[in-house]
């Protein structure tokens, strides 16, 4: 109807920022491996892109794993999620590495909100281990390993997503 407020996106309704930074990410990523570290060896990690590319790298490096494969999801266009589609699952040789199921495999992501795209790739491997970046409360119980949780009402927003720009002083009114 016309005049009728549109319907918040899930960044609007989350409320509370959380920016990472370059620096912040890779040092994330880093103690995310740690972790990882004391699970492995793995066989292969499995990228979600796109956000799972730049942690699946950092944590392939550190781990020394050479094999990288992606499944391709999309949700959120921009900031709402919609139905999940899958533009390219998992290659054969990945899954073969796997024994079908996944096992030894390294599923990587950069965070779990809903866990409704890290459900979906679980049920395509479901003994793969899964590992993110950060976690949100709903998502938190599909990931075997991850970092650091904020709060479900709160977005995070990554440094491929964002850039550098003026923030206007406290008492001129800046939150
Ligand atoms: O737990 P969920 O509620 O499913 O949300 C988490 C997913 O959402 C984001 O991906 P997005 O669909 O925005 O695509 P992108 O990785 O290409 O940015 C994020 O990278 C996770 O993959
Ligand atoms: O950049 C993002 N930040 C988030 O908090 C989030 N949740 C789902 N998808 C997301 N993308
Ligand atoms: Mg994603």
């Amino acid at each position: 109807m016309a005049g009728e407020a549109p319907e918040p996106n899930a960044q609007e309704k989350a409320g509370k920022a959380f920016p990472v930074s370059w620096d912040q990410f890779h040092r994330d990523c880093r103690a995310l491996t740690w972790r990882l570290n004391e699970v492995g060896p793995f066989h292969a990690v499995i990228a979600i892109t796109r956000g799972g590319l730049v942690p699946a790298a950092i944590v392939a490096r550190e781990l020394g794993v050479r094999v990288i494969d992606t499944v391709c999801i999309a949700s959120y266009d921009h900031t709402k999620q919609g139905d999940l589609q899958v533009l390219k699952g998992i290659s054969e040789a990945a899954m073969k590495l796997g024994g079908g199921t996944g096992k030894g495999l390294l599923i990587v992501d950069d965070l779990v909100d809903t866990g409704k795209t890290g459900k979906l790739v679980r049920e395509m491997l479901p003994d793969a281990h899964f590992a993110t970046v950060y976690a949100k409360p709903k998502g938190r119980p599909l990931v075997d390993t991850f970092i650091t949780e904020v709060s479900q009402d709160t977005w995070i927003f990554f440094p491929w997503d964002t850039a550098l720009s003026y923030h206007p002083p406290l008492r001129d009114g800046a939150a």
